[in-house]
Protein backbone atom coordinates (compact mmCIF):
# COMPACT_ATOMS: atom_id res chain seq x y z
CA UNK A 1 0.00 0.00 0.00
CA UNK A 2 1.17 3.41 -0.47
CA UNK A 3 0.78 5.39 2.32
CA UNK A 4 1.62 8.59 0.28
CA UNK A 5 -0.75 8.16 -2.15
CA UNK A 6 -3.98 9.51 -0.06
CA UNK A 7 -6.34 7.03 -1.02
CA UNK A 8 -5.90 3.63 0.25
CA UNK A 9 -8.13 1.11 -2.40
CA UNK A 10 -7.99 -1.90 0.08
CA UNK A 11 -11.83 -2.80 1.50
CA UNK A 12 -10.26 -3.85 4.75
CA UNK A 13 -7.54 -1.30 5.99
CA UNK A 14 -7.19 -0.02 9.65
CA UNK A 15 -5.30 2.71 10.61
CA UNK A 16 -4.37 2.98 14.11
CA UNK A 17 -2.75 5.99 15.34
CA UNK A 18 -0.48 4.68 17.61
CA UNK A 19 -2.05 1.82 18.36
CA UNK A 20 -0.94 -1.21 20.62
CA UNK A 21 -2.71 -4.57 19.01
CA UNK A 22 -1.49 -6.34 16.12
CA UNK A 23 -4.36 -7.97 13.08
CA UNK A 24 -3.61 -10.59 11.06
CA UNK A 25 -5.86 -10.90 8.25
CA UNK A 26 -6.49 -6.96 7.68
CA UNK A 27 -4.15 -4.19 5.78
CA UNK A 28 -2.80 -1.94 8.84
CA UNK A 29 -0.94 1.04 9.10
CA UNK A 30 -0.07 2.57 12.34
CA UNK A 31 0.82 6.08 12.97
CA UNK A 32 3.04 6.55 15.52
CA UNK A 33 4.17 10.43 16.77
CA UNK A 34 7.03 9.21 18.94
CA UNK A 35 8.63 5.68 19.79
CA UNK A 36 6.31 2.41 18.97
CA UNK A 37 5.03 0.96 22.25
CA UNK A 38 3.84 4.02 23.69
CA UNK A 39 3.30 4.61 27.48
CA UNK A 40 3.38 1.00 28.41
CA UNK A 41 6.41 -0.33 26.96
CA UNK A 42 8.55 2.74 27.03
CA UNK A 43 7.43 4.76 30.33
CA UNK A 44 5.17 2.07 31.59
CA UNK A 45 4.13 -0.98 32.93
CA UNK A 46 7.72 -2.70 31.47
CA UNK A 47 10.51 -0.44 32.99
CA UNK A 48 8.65 -0.36 36.09
CA UNK A 49 8.64 -3.90 36.38
CA UNK A 50 11.97 -4.10 35.61
CA UNK A 51 12.71 -2.05 38.79
CA UNK A 52 9.94 -4.06 40.75
CA UNK A 53 12.01 -7.14 40.49
CA UNK A 54 15.27 -5.31 41.39
CA UNK A 55 13.04 -4.08 44.55
CA UNK A 56 11.67 -7.43 45.24
CA UNK A 57 14.81 -9.08 45.30
CA UNK A 58 16.51 -6.22 47.44
CA UNK A 59 13.71 -6.62 50.24
CA UNK A 60 14.03 -10.18 50.25
CA UNK A 61 17.39 -10.98 50.82
CA UNK A 62 17.39 -7.86 53.41
CA UNK A 63 14.67 -9.68 55.66
CA UNK A 64 17.35 -10.97 57.96
CA UNK A 65 14.38 -12.97 59.63
CA UNK A 66 12.72 -13.80 56.41
CA UNK A 67 15.95 -15.39 55.62
CA UNK A 68 16.71 -16.87 58.97
CA UNK A 69 13.68 -18.66 58.97
CA UNK A 70 14.67 -20.21 55.79
CA UNK A 71 18.15 -21.42 56.93
CA UNK A 72 19.72 -18.66 54.76
CA UNK A 73 22.62 -16.77 55.70
CA UNK A 74 23.71 -13.34 53.38
CA UNK A 75 26.24 -11.78 54.42
CA UNK A 76 26.16 -8.27 52.33
CA UNK A 77 24.22 -7.07 49.70
CA UNK A 78 24.02 -4.21 47.58
CA UNK A 79 23.30 -2.28 44.26
CA UNK A 80 24.44 -0.15 41.79
CA UNK A 81 21.45 2.94 40.59
CA UNK A 82 23.04 2.63 37.51
CA UNK A 83 22.72 -0.97 36.50
CA UNK A 84 19.34 -1.44 38.07
CA UNK A 85 18.20 1.58 35.88
CA UNK A 86 20.04 0.09 33.28
CA UNK A 87 17.82 -2.86 33.40
CA UNK A 88 14.70 -1.03 33.18
CA UNK A 89 16.01 0.92 30.26
CA UNK A 90 17.50 -2.26 28.07
CA UNK A 91 14.54 -4.44 28.88
CA UNK A 92 11.73 -1.16 27.23
CA UNK A 93 14.61 -1.36 23.94
CA UNK A 94 14.34 -5.04 24.20
CA UNK A 95 10.54 -5.25 24.25
CA UNK A 96 9.98 -2.12 21.94
CA UNK A 97 12.00 -4.06 19.38
CA UNK A 98 10.49 -7.26 19.55
CA UNK A 99 7.53 -5.39 18.95
CA UNK A 100 8.77 -3.35 16.16
CA UNK A 101 10.27 -6.67 14.26
CA UNK A 102 6.59 -8.53 15.04
CA UNK A 103 5.21 -5.95 13.21
CA UNK A 104 7.05 -5.86 10.39
CA UNK A 105 6.94 -9.45 10.09
CA UNK A 106 3.01 -9.26 9.98
CA UNK A 107 3.04 -6.15 7.40
CA UNK A 108 1.79 -3.89 9.36
CA UNK A 109 2.85 -0.46 7.85
CA UNK A 110 4.53 1.78 10.54
CA UNK A 111 4.37 5.37 9.94
CA UNK A 112 6.21 8.17 11.73
CA UNK A 113 4.30 11.60 12.83
CA UNK A 114 1.64 13.08 14.94
CA UNK A 115 -1.34 11.77 13.32
CA UNK A 116 -4.86 14.42 12.95
CA UNK A 117 -7.96 13.12 11.93
CA UNK A 118 -9.32 15.35 9.00
CA UNK A 119 -12.43 13.95 7.98
CA UNK A 120 -14.33 10.80 7.67
CA UNK A 121 -11.96 7.85 7.32
CA UNK A 122 -9.27 10.30 6.37
CA UNK A 123 -5.75 10.98 8.54
CA UNK A 124 -2.79 13.59 8.16
CA UNK A 125 0.12 12.67 9.67
CA UNK A 126 3.68 14.49 9.60
CA UNK A 127 6.79 15.38 11.90
CA UNK A 128 7.43 19.09 12.64
CA UNK A 129 9.07 20.80 9.46
CA UNK A 130 8.50 17.77 6.97
CA UNK A 131 5.48 18.53 4.79
CA UNK A 132 2.29 16.40 5.79
CA UNK A 133 0.70 13.30 4.07
CA UNK A 134 -2.82 12.02 4.37
CA UNK A 135 -4.10 8.60 4.45
CA UNK A 136 -7.78 7.09 4.15
CA UNK A 137 -8.59 3.84 5.86
CA UNK A 138 -11.90 2.05 5.91
CA UNK A 139 -11.50 2.29 9.71
CA UNK A 140 -10.08 4.48 12.02
CA UNK A 141 -8.70 3.37 15.71
CA UNK A 142 -7.45 5.96 18.37
CA UNK A 143 -5.42 4.94 20.77
CA UNK A 144 -3.36 8.15 21.78
CA UNK A 145 -2.83 7.00 25.29
CA UNK A 146 -2.60 9.40 28.54
CA UNK A 147 0.04 11.55 29.94
CA UNK A 148 0.95 12.31 33.73
CA UNK A 149 -1.78 14.48 35.09
CA UNK A 150 -0.09 17.35 37.53
CA UNK A 151 -2.07 19.58 38.79
CA UNK A 152 -2.05 23.01 38.82
CA UNK A 153 0.15 24.71 41.66
CA UNK A 154 2.84 22.13 41.34
CA UNK A 155 5.87 23.37 39.26
CA UNK A 156 7.85 20.00 37.63
CA UNK A 157 11.65 20.38 36.86
CA UNK A 158 12.51 16.53 36.70
CA UNK A 159 15.52 16.62 38.81
CA UNK A 160 13.95 17.14 42.38
CA UNK A 161 9.80 17.59 41.13
CA UNK A 162 8.86 14.57 38.39
CA UNK A 163 6.35 12.15 37.57
CA UNK A 164 6.75 8.84 36.60
CA UNK A 165 8.05 9.45 33.55
CA UNK A 166 11.49 10.81 34.85
CA UNK A 167 11.09 8.51 37.92
CA UNK A 168 11.28 5.43 35.56
CA UNK A 169 15.31 6.38 34.51
CA UNK A 170 16.01 6.28 38.36
CA UNK A 171 18.69 9.31 38.01
CA UNK A 172 18.93 9.28 41.55
CA UNK A 173 17.45 7.73 44.64
CA UNK A 174 16.36 10.94 47.16
CA UNK A 175 16.91 10.84 50.95
CA UNK A 176 14.01 11.72 51.41
CA UNK A 177 10.67 11.61 49.09
CA UNK A 178 7.37 12.16 49.19
CA UNK A 179 4.98 11.09 46.62
CA UNK A 180 1.55 12.86 46.05
CA UNK A 181 -1.02 10.30 45.42
CA UNK A 182 -1.28 6.99 46.53
CA UNK A 183 -2.73 5.16 43.67
CA UNK A 184 -0.77 2.20 41.23
CA UNK A 185 2.22 4.13 40.88
CA UNK A 186 2.29 5.71 44.23
CA UNK A 187 2.53 2.45 45.88
CA UNK A 188 4.75 0.98 42.79
CA UNK A 189 7.16 3.95 43.33
CA UNK A 190 7.28 3.53 47.07
CA UNK A 191 8.13 -0.54 47.03
CA UNK A 192 10.73 0.40 44.84
CA UNK A 193 12.15 4.03 46.51
CA UNK A 194 12.20 1.48 50.14
CA UNK A 195 13.61 -1.04 49.08
CA UNK A 196 16.70 0.48 47.67
CA UNK A 197 17.08 2.92 50.25
CA UNK A 198 16.48 -0.10 52.80
CA UNK A 199 20.32 -1.41 53.10
CA UNK A 200 21.72 0.90 55.19
CA UNK A 201 18.47 1.69 57.59
CA UNK A 202 19.33 -2.20 58.26
CA UNK A 203 22.99 -2.63 58.56
CA UNK A 204 23.72 0.59 60.77
CA UNK A 205 20.49 0.46 63.07
CA UNK A 206 20.85 4.56 62.80
CA UNK A 207 21.22 6.55 65.85
CA UNK A 208 20.16 10.03 65.01
CA UNK A 209 23.68 10.95 65.77
CA UNK A 210 25.01 9.20 63.39
CA UNK A 211 22.30 10.24 60.52
CA UNK A 212 23.58 13.40 58.79
CA UNK A 213 27.21 11.54 58.31
CA UNK A 214 25.86 8.84 56.74
CA UNK A 215 23.82 10.80 54.73
CA UNK A 216 26.50 12.80 53.75
CA UNK A 217 28.67 9.49 52.76
CA UNK A 218 26.07 8.45 50.72
CA UNK A 219 26.58 11.64 48.83
CA UNK A 220 30.28 11.18 48.48
CA UNK A 221 30.27 7.79 47.23
CA UNK A 222 27.36 7.28 45.58
CA UNK A 223 25.32 4.30 44.26
CA UNK A 224 26.11 1.80 46.83
CA UNK A 225 26.07 4.00 49.81
CA UNK A 226 22.32 6.10 49.17
CA UNK A 227 20.15 5.98 51.32
CA UNK A 228 16.11 6.32 51.17
CA UNK A 229 15.23 7.80 55.01
CA UNK A 230 12.04 8.18 54.42
CA UNK A 231 8.56 8.14 52.20
CA UNK A 232 5.90 10.54 52.51
CA UNK A 233 2.97 9.78 50.80
CA UNK A 234 0.53 12.78 50.31
CA UNK A 235 -3.54 11.58 49.28
CA UNK A 236 -6.29 13.93 48.73
CA UNK A 237 -8.64 11.40 49.77
CA UNK A 238 -9.43 9.90 53.14
CA UNK A 239 -7.96 6.68 53.17
CA UNK A 240 -4.32 5.59 51.48
CA UNK A 241 -4.95 3.70 48.23
CA UNK A 242 -8.72 4.85 47.81
CA UNK A 243 -9.59 2.80 44.85
CA UNK A 244 -9.28 -0.51 46.31
CA UNK A 245 -11.58 -2.47 48.60
CA UNK A 246 -11.27 -0.91 51.81
CA UNK A 247 -10.61 -4.25 53.53
CA UNK A 248 -7.65 -5.04 50.86
CA UNK A 249 -6.65 -1.12 51.64
CA UNK A 250 -6.26 -1.80 55.11
CA UNK A 251 -4.27 -4.88 55.26
CA UNK A 252 -2.31 -2.92 52.56
CA UNK A 253 -1.51 -0.31 54.62
CA UNK A 254 -0.54 -2.45 57.48
CA UNK A 255 2.00 -4.66 55.11
CA UNK A 256 3.19 -2.72 52.97
CA UNK A 257 3.10 1.36 54.48
CA UNK A 258 3.16 0.69 57.84
CA UNK A 259 5.87 -1.73 58.40
CA UNK A 260 8.04 0.11 56.15
CA UNK A 261 9.89 3.82 56.22
CA UNK A 262 6.84 5.28 55.07
CA UNK A 263 4.48 8.36 56.84
CA UNK A 264 1.49 9.21 55.30
CA UNK A 265 -0.71 12.59 55.37
CA UNK A 266 -4.42 12.03 54.41
CA UNK A 267 -7.63 14.14 53.24
CA UNK A 268 -4.99 16.86 52.04
CA UNK A 269 -3.79 18.44 48.52
CA UNK A 270 -0.56 19.12 47.96
CA UNK A 271 -1.63 22.65 46.48
CA UNK A 272 1.72 24.10 45.73
CA UNK A 273 4.71 22.26 45.42
CA UNK A 274 8.13 24.26 44.45
CA UNK A 275 11.58 22.59 43.16
CA UNK A 276 14.68 22.59 45.17
CA UNK A 277 16.87 24.90 44.17
CA UNK A 278 19.87 27.33 45.80
CA UNK A 279 19.88 24.91 48.56
CA UNK A 280 16.83 25.19 49.71
CA UNK A 281 14.59 22.08 49.88
CA UNK A 282 11.59 21.00 48.03
CA UNK A 283 8.58 22.75 49.17
CA UNK A 284 5.02 21.07 49.71
CA UNK A 285 2.27 22.82 50.63
CA UNK A 286 -0.83 20.89 52.00
CA UNK A 287 -4.10 22.10 52.01
CA UNK A 288 -7.05 20.58 53.70
CA UNK A 289 -9.17 18.98 50.87
CA UNK A 290 -12.11 20.16 52.50
CA UNK A 291 -11.56 23.12 53.89
CA UNK A 292 -8.89 24.43 51.85
CA UNK A 293 -7.69 25.72 54.86
CA UNK A 294 -3.29 25.96 54.54
CA UNK A 295 -2.56 22.89 57.09
CA UNK A 296 1.71 22.40 56.60
CA UNK A 297 4.54 23.05 54.80
CA UNK A 298 6.64 19.87 53.77
CA UNK A 299 10.47 19.94 53.50
CA UNK A 300 11.79 17.15 51.53
CA UNK A 301 14.66 15.81 48.94
CA UNK A 302 12.14 14.98 46.00
CA UNK A 303 8.38 14.69 44.99
CA UNK A 304 7.08 12.00 42.77
CA UNK A 305 4.03 13.85 41.79
CA UNK A 306 1.54 10.37 40.94
CA UNK A 307 -1.89 11.83 40.89
CA UNK A 308 -3.36 10.07 38.22
CA UNK A 309 -3.21 10.84 34.13
CA UNK A 310 -4.70 13.18 31.53
CA UNK A 311 -5.93 11.64 28.25
CA UNK A 312 -4.11 12.55 25.21
CA UNK A 313 -5.85 14.19 22.50
CA UNK A 314 -5.52 17.49 21.78
CA UNK A 315 -4.62 18.24 18.81
CA UNK A 316 -6.43 14.93 17.14
CA UNK A 317 -8.60 16.97 15.12
CA UNK A 318 -11.79 15.75 16.53
CA UNK A 319 -13.60 19.04 15.86
CA UNK A 320 -13.37 18.39 11.81
CA UNK A 321 -15.96 15.42 12.97
CA UNK A 322 -18.29 16.90 15.51
CA UNK A 323 -16.68 15.10 18.50
CA UNK A 324 -16.18 16.73 21.78
CA UNK A 325 -14.04 15.05 24.30
CA UNK A 326 -15.27 15.03 28.15
CA UNK A 327 -12.64 16.59 30.68
CA UNK A 328 -10.16 15.27 27.69
CA UNK A 329 -11.45 11.81 27.16
CA UNK A 330 -12.87 10.26 23.91
CA UNK A 331 -16.97 9.51 24.44
CA UNK A 332 -17.05 5.78 23.21
CA UNK A 333 -19.86 3.37 23.49
CA UNK A 334 -19.88 -0.26 24.34
CA UNK A 335 -18.55 -1.02 21.26
CA UNK A 336 -15.84 1.08 21.49
CA UNK A 337 -17.81 3.58 18.90
CA UNK A 338 -16.74 7.18 19.35
CA UNK A 339 -20.29 9.07 19.44
CA UNK A 340 -20.08 12.91 18.04
CA UNK A 341 -21.51 15.72 19.83
CA UNK A 342 -25.31 15.07 19.30
CA UNK A 343 -24.78 10.98 21.04
CA UNK A 344 -24.46 9.36 17.64
CA UNK A 345 -22.16 6.93 16.60
CA UNK A 346 -19.25 7.97 14.20
CA UNK A 347 -19.35 5.56 11.87
CA UNK A 348 -15.69 3.88 11.48
CA UNK A 349 -14.55 5.58 14.00
CA UNK A 350 -13.20 3.86 17.38
CA UNK A 351 -11.27 4.65 20.27
CA UNK A 352 -9.72 2.25 22.54
CA UNK A 353 -7.12 2.60 25.84
CA UNK A 354 -6.40 5.16 28.13
CA UNK A 355 -7.57 7.97 25.89
CA UNK A 356 -11.44 6.92 26.43
CA UNK A 357 -10.88 7.05 30.08
CA UNK A 358 -12.67 3.55 30.38
CA UNK A 359 -9.99 1.91 32.34
CA UNK A 360 -6.44 2.99 32.13
CA UNK A 361 -4.82 -0.70 32.23
CA UNK A 362 -2.44 -2.01 29.04
CA UNK A 363 -4.40 -5.13 28.75
CA UNK A 364 -7.64 -3.54 28.96
CA UNK A 365 -6.57 -1.27 25.65
CA UNK A 366 -5.27 -4.43 24.13
CA UNK A 367 -9.10 -6.26 25.01
CA UNK A 368 -10.84 -3.11 23.77
CA UNK A 369 -8.38 -3.37 20.49
CA UNK A 370 -9.09 -7.33 20.14
CA UNK A 371 -13.15 -6.31 20.62
CA UNK A 372 -13.05 -3.86 17.85
CA UNK A 373 -11.45 -5.96 15.50
CA UNK A 374 -14.02 -8.92 15.91
CA UNK A 375 -16.42 -5.91 14.86
CA UNK A 376 -14.55 -4.95 11.93
CA UNK A 377 -14.22 -8.08 10.53
CA UNK A 378 -18.03 -8.98 10.98
CA UNK A 379 -18.54 -10.47 14.59
CA UNK A 380 -19.99 -8.38 16.81
CA UNK A 381 -18.03 -8.33 20.39
CA UNK A 382 -18.78 -6.55 23.70
CA UNK A 383 -16.36 -6.28 26.47
CA UNK A 384 -17.25 -7.10 29.80
CA UNK A 385 -15.08 -4.38 32.01
CA UNK A 386 -16.02 -6.07 35.33
CA UNK A 387 -14.33 -9.04 34.09
CA UNK A 388 -10.53 -7.35 33.26
CA UNK A 389 -8.18 -7.71 35.70
CA UNK A 390 -5.42 -5.34 38.00
CA UNK A 391 -2.35 -5.59 39.74
CA UNK A 392 -0.32 -3.45 41.60
CA UNK A 393 2.95 -5.21 41.36
CA UNK A 394 4.04 -4.37 44.75
CA UNK A 395 5.29 -6.89 47.40
CA UNK A 396 3.85 -8.40 47.96
CA UNK A 397 1.47 -7.99 45.16
CA UNK A 398 -2.15 -6.79 45.03
CA UNK A 399 -4.71 -7.96 42.31
CA UNK A 400 -8.57 -7.48 42.03
CA UNK A 401 -11.30 -7.79 39.39
CA UNK A 402 -15.16 -7.20 39.71
CA UNK A 403 -16.70 -4.87 42.46
CA UNK A 404 -15.05 -4.08 45.30
CA UNK A 405 -17.28 -4.98 48.33
CA UNK A 406 -19.23 -1.49 49.25
CA UNK A 407 -19.85 -1.62 45.10
CA UNK A 408 -21.58 -5.25 45.44
CA UNK A 409 -23.34 -4.29 48.27
CA UNK A 410 -24.49 -0.87 46.94
CA UNK A 411 -25.83 -3.02 43.42
CA UNK A 412 -27.13 -5.77 45.51
CA UNK A 413 -29.31 -3.37 47.27
CA UNK A 414 -30.30 -1.31 44.33
CA UNK A 415 -31.18 -4.46 42.43
CA UNK A 416 -32.54 -6.78 45.39
CA UNK A 417 -30.72 -9.71 45.67
CA UNK A 418 -28.35 -10.52 48.81
CA UNK A 419 -24.42 -11.03 48.59
CA UNK A 420 -22.14 -13.03 50.52
CA UNK A 421 -18.24 -12.49 51.23
CA UNK A 422 -15.81 -15.15 52.01
CA UNK A 423 -11.91 -14.78 52.69
CA UNK A 424 -8.93 -16.83 53.09
CA UNK A 425 -5.57 -16.53 54.67
CA UNK A 426 -2.01 -17.12 52.97
CA UNK A 427 -1.38 -18.58 56.04
CA UNK A 428 -3.73 -21.72 55.07
CA UNK A 429 -1.89 -22.76 51.99
CA UNK A 430 1.24 -24.65 52.35
CA UNK A 431 3.16 -23.25 49.26
CA UNK A 432 3.40 -19.78 50.79
CA UNK A 433 4.27 -21.21 54.17
CA UNK A 434 7.10 -23.36 52.22
CA UNK A 435 7.95 -20.02 50.55
CA UNK A 436 7.75 -17.92 54.44
CA UNK A 437 5.27 -15.92 52.48
CA UNK A 438 2.02 -16.11 54.72
CA UNK A 439 1.13 -12.64 54.83
CA UNK A 440 -1.78 -12.11 52.36
CA UNK A 441 -5.27 -12.86 51.95
CA UNK A 442 -7.97 -13.67 49.69
CA UNK A 443 -11.26 -12.58 49.56
CA UNK A 444 -14.14 -12.79 47.05
CA UNK A 445 -17.74 -11.50 46.71
CA UNK A 446 -20.70 -13.45 45.16
CA UNK A 447 -24.13 -13.99 44.89
CA UNK A 448 -25.17 -17.45 47.23
CA UNK A 449 -28.65 -17.68 45.10
CA UNK A 450 -27.00 -18.02 41.84
CA UNK A 451 -22.84 -18.81 42.35
CA UNK A 452 -21.95 -15.62 40.25
CA UNK A 453 -18.85 -14.19 41.07
CA UNK A 454 -18.73 -10.76 41.92
CA UNK A 455 -15.74 -9.90 43.12
CA UNK A 456 -12.30 -11.24 43.85
CA UNK A 457 -9.38 -9.27 45.38
CA UNK A 458 -6.35 -10.94 46.85
CA UNK A 459 -2.71 -9.10 48.47
CA UNK A 460 -0.43 -11.84 48.86
CA UNK A 461 2.31 -13.73 47.21
CA UNK A 462 1.85 -13.61 43.09
CA UNK A 463 -1.13 -12.04 43.85
CA UNK A 464 -1.22 -10.53 40.16
CA UNK A 465 -0.61 -13.93 38.80
CA UNK A 466 -3.48 -15.53 40.92
CA UNK A 467 -5.98 -13.57 39.87
CA UNK A 468 -6.78 -14.86 36.18
CA UNK A 469 -8.75 -17.41 37.25
CA UNK A 470 -11.24 -15.60 38.68
CA UNK A 471 -11.05 -13.42 35.93
CA UNK A 472 -11.74 -16.03 33.68
CA UNK A 473 -14.35 -17.32 35.52
CA UNK A 474 -16.35 -13.50 35.38
CA UNK A 475 -15.91 -13.19 31.59
CA UNK A 476 -16.92 -16.57 30.69
CA UNK A 477 -19.81 -16.77 33.09
CA UNK A 478 -18.53 -19.86 35.32
CA UNK A 479 -20.55 -20.16 38.26
CA UNK A 480 -18.94 -21.18 41.96
CA UNK A 481 -21.08 -24.49 41.60
CA UNK A 482 -18.71 -25.43 38.64
CA UNK A 483 -16.06 -24.37 39.99
CA UNK A 484 -15.86 -25.96 43.40
CA UNK A 485 -15.37 -29.06 41.48
CA UNK A 486 -12.65 -27.94 39.64
CA UNK A 487 -9.21 -29.56 41.02
CA UNK A 488 -5.79 -27.37 41.73
CA UNK A 489 -2.55 -29.31 41.70
CA UNK A 490 -0.81 -29.91 45.36
CA UNK A 491 0.97 -27.42 47.08
CA UNK A 492 0.55 -24.49 44.80
CA UNK A 493 -0.53 -20.88 45.77
CA UNK A 494 -3.84 -21.37 43.51
CA UNK A 495 -4.82 -23.58 46.23
CA UNK A 496 -5.87 -19.90 47.63
CA UNK A 497 -8.57 -19.62 45.11
CA UNK A 498 -9.59 -23.40 45.38
CA UNK A 499 -10.14 -22.55 49.15
CA UNK A 500 -12.23 -19.39 48.23
CA UNK A 501 -14.61 -21.56 45.74
CA UNK A 502 -15.22 -24.09 48.25
CA UNK A 503 -15.58 -22.10 51.43
CA UNK A 504 -18.65 -20.38 48.95
CA UNK A 505 -22.61 -21.47 49.82
CA UNK A 506 -24.42 -21.22 46.98
CA UNK A 507 -28.23 -22.09 47.94
CA UNK A 508 -28.56 -24.19 44.73
CA UNK A 509 -25.30 -25.41 44.62
CA UNK A 510 -24.06 -29.18 45.15
CA UNK A 511 -23.26 -29.88 49.18
CA UNK A 512 -19.61 -29.86 49.33
CA UNK A 513 -17.33 -29.90 52.82
CA UNK A 514 -17.10 -26.40 52.89
CA UNK A 515 -14.30 -24.44 54.69
CA UNK A 516 -15.40 -22.07 57.53
CA UNK A 517 -14.07 -18.69 56.32
CA UNK A 518 -10.75 -17.53 57.57
CA UNK A 519 -9.99 -14.20 59.20
CA UNK A 520 -7.03 -12.38 57.92
C1 LIG B 1 4.51 4.08 35.53
C2 LIG B 1 3.37 3.32 34.89
C3 LIG B 1 3.25 1.96 35.11
C4 LIG B 1 2.21 1.26 34.53
N1 LIG B 1 2.12 -0.08 34.79
C5 LIG B 1 1.11 -0.79 34.25
C6 LIG B 1 1.01 -2.18 34.47
O1 LIG B 1 1.83 -2.78 35.16
N2 LIG B 1 0.00 -2.85 33.90
C7 LIG B 1 -0.93 -2.21 33.12
O2 LIG B 1 -1.84 -2.87 32.63
N3 LIG B 1 -0.86 -0.89 32.89
C8 LIG B 1 0.14 -0.16 33.43
N4 LIG B 1 0.23 1.17 33.17
C9 LIG B 1 -0.80 1.80 32.32
C10 LIG B 1 -0.50 1.53 30.84
O3 LIG B 1 0.80 1.98 30.53
C11 LIG B 1 -1.52 2.24 29.97
O4 LIG B 1 -2.83 1.90 30.38
C12 LIG B 1 -1.34 1.85 28.50
O5 LIG B 1 -0.06 2.19 28.06
C13 LIG B 1 -2.40 2.53 27.63
O6 LIG B 1 -2.17 2.18 26.31
P1 LIG B 1 -2.68 3.12 25.11
O7 LIG B 1 -2.34 2.42 23.86
O8 LIG B 1 -4.05 3.55 25.35
O9 LIG B 1 -1.80 4.45 25.20
P2 LIG B 1 -0.25 4.72 25.31
O10 LIG B 1 0.50 3.54 25.74
O11 LIG B 1 -0.12 5.98 26.10
O12 LIG B 1 0.20 4.98 23.80
C14 LIG B 1 -0.22 6.08 23.10
C15 LIG B 1 0.76 6.37 21.99
O13 LIG B 1 0.14 7.31 21.12
C16 LIG B 1 1.10 8.23 20.64
N5 LIG B 1 0.33 9.39 20.19
C17 LIG B 1 -0.48 10.18 20.93
N6 LIG B 1 -1.13 11.08 20.12
C18 LIG B 1 -0.73 10.82 18.86
C19 LIG B 1 -1.06 11.35 17.58
N7 LIG B 1 -1.97 12.33 17.46
N8 LIG B 1 -0.45 10.85 16.49
C20 LIG B 1 0.45 9.85 16.59
N9 LIG B 1 0.79 9.29 17.77
C21 LIG B 1 0.21 9.76 18.88
C22 LIG B 1 2.01 8.44 21.83
O14 LIG B 1 3.27 8.88 21.39
C23 LIG B 1 2.06 7.04 22.44
O15 LIG B 1 3.13 6.30 21.88
C24 LIG B 1 1.27 1.92 33.71
C25 LIG B 1 1.40 3.28 33.46
C26 LIG B 1 2.44 3.97 34.03
C27 LIG B 1 2.59 5.44 33.75
N1 LIG C 1 0.17 -2.03 37.91
C1 LIG C 1 -0.62 -1.32 37.12
O1 LIG C 1 -1.52 -1.83 36.47
C2 LIG C 1 -0.41 0.15 37.00
C3 LIG C 1 0.76 0.73 37.49
C4 LIG C 1 0.92 2.10 37.36
C5 LIG C 1 -0.06 2.85 36.74
N2 LIG C 1 -1.18 2.26 36.28
C6 LIG C 1 -2.25 3.05 35.65
O2 LIG C 1 -1.83 4.38 35.53
C7 LIG C 1 -2.87 5.25 35.95
C8 LIG C 1 -2.28 6.39 36.74
O3 LIG C 1 -1.76 5.94 38.01
P1 LIG C 1 -1.69 6.93 39.25
O4 LIG C 1 -1.18 6.17 40.41
O5 LIG C 1 -1.02 8.20 38.86
O6 LIG C 1 -3.22 7.33 39.43
P2 LIG C 1 -4.38 6.78 40.39
O7 LIG C 1 -5.62 7.37 39.85
O8 LIG C 1 -4.28 5.32 40.60
O9 LIG C 1 -4.06 7.48 41.81
C9 LIG C 1 -3.92 8.88 41.94
C10 LIG C 1 -4.11 9.26 43.40
O10 LIG C 1 -3.71 10.62 43.57
C11 LIG C 1 -4.62 11.29 44.45
N3 LIG C 1 -4.51 12.73 44.16
C12 LIG C 1 -4.89 13.38 43.03
N4 LIG C 1 -4.56 14.71 43.10
C13 LIG C 1 -3.95 14.90 44.31
C14 LIG C 1 -3.36 16.04 44.97
N5 LIG C 1 -3.29 17.26 44.41
N6 LIG C 1 -2.83 15.89 46.22
C15 LIG C 1 -2.87 14.65 46.80
N7 LIG C 1 -3.40 13.54 46.22
C16 LIG C 1 -3.93 13.65 44.98
C17 LIG C 1 -5.96 10.63 44.12
O11 LIG C 1 -6.89 10.76 45.18
C18 LIG C 1 -5.56 9.16 43.86
O12 LIG C 1 -5.61 8.38 45.02
C19 LIG C 1 -3.85 4.44 36.79
O13 LIG C 1 -5.14 4.69 36.30
C20 LIG C 1 -3.45 3.01 36.58
O14 LIG C 1 -4.50 2.30 35.98
C21 LIG C 1 -1.38 0.93 36.41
Amino acid sequence: MNMTSGTAKSVKETIIPAGIILFPGLKTAIIEGDVVGGTCVNRGCVPSKALLAVSGRMRELHDEHHMKSLGLQVSSTGYDRQAVADHANNLASKIRSNLTNSMKAMGVDILTGFGKIVGKQRVRYGKVGFPEKEITAKNIIIATGSVPFVPKGIEIDGKTVFTSDHALKLESVPDWIAIVGSGYIGLEFSDVYTALGSEILTHIRLQKVLEDSVRYCSKMFGPYTILIEQVTFVEALDQLMPGFDPEIAKLAQRVLINTRKIDYHTGVFASKITPAKDGKPVLIELIDAKTKEHKETLEVDAALIATGRAPFTSGLGLENINVVTQRGFIPVDERMQVTDADGNVVPNLFCIGDANGKLMLAHAASAQGISVVEQISGRDHILNHLSIPAACFTHPEISMVGLTEPQAREKADNEGFEVSVVKTSFKANTKALAENEGDGIAKMIYRPDTGEILGVHILGLHAADLIHEASNAIALGTRLQELKLAVHAHPTLSEVLDELFKAAKVNSGVSHSVNEPVAA
